[in-house]
């Protein structure tokens, strides 16, 4: 099966400093709902897998992340796609958890889910983090400049990282080659 599994804030979403605390703090990256639309259409099944230490933190709860992407669903489905398992880690960075990137867990649980490899399959982010995390599992990391992108580009990147513009850029490249 085709799967792409998305980091969440500054590839699909706009990111804050400040966290992105409620629904109206969450606005899609110009281009990116139809971009998961395309991918959608076009048979690929698109995943989300994110950190979410203001859960931990305190700053919204499950409710308001909940809230957040059944917004994110709406939109994609009003585009005539839909997306598939979003997975979260909720704890914060030093709760020793498995599931925050850069650690893999998260990851695993959406290969394991939809029963496929994780050798080579793409993992979009805007952290480093989130390539580490790819590259951990042996899944190919892709930096899109949106985001933490720019700035992570400037750092040393896990060996083979793909670099896009945005996920438009990526949803491009998928569909059309
Ligand atoms: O990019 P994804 O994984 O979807 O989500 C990132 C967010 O959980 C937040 O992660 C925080 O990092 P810390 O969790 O405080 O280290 C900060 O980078 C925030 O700016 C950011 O909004
Ligand atoms: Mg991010
Ligand atoms: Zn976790």
């Amino acid at each position: 099966m085709k799967l792409l599994i998305l980091d969440r804030d500054g590839v699909i979403n706009y990111d804050s400093d400040a966290y992105i605390k409620s629904v109206e703090e969450w606005i899609p990256l110009p281009g990116s709902i139809e971009a998961i639309a395309q991918l959608s259409k076009a048979g690929w099944t698109v995943a989300v897998a994110t950190n979410q230490s203001g859960i931990a933190r305190g700053y919204y709860d499950v409710a308001t992340l909940d809230a957040m992407h059944e917004r994110l669903r709406t939109l994609v489905a009003e585009q005539g796609g839909e997306v598939g398992l979003i997975v979260y880690c909720p704890h914060g960075p030093d709760e020793g958890c498995d599931c925050r990137k850069p650690k893999p867990g998260m990851l695993k649980t959406i290969a394991a889910h939809y029963d496929v490899a994780l050798t080579n399959l793409w993992f979009v982010g805007d952290s480093l983090g989130d390539l580490e995390a790819a590259k951990a599992v042996d899944c190919q990391p892709v930096l899109v400049k949106t985001g933490k992108g720019e700035k992570t580009q400037g750092l040393t990147l896990p060996v083979g990282t793909l670099i896009f513009d945005d996920l438009a850029a990526i949803a491009a490249e998928l569909i059309h080659n």
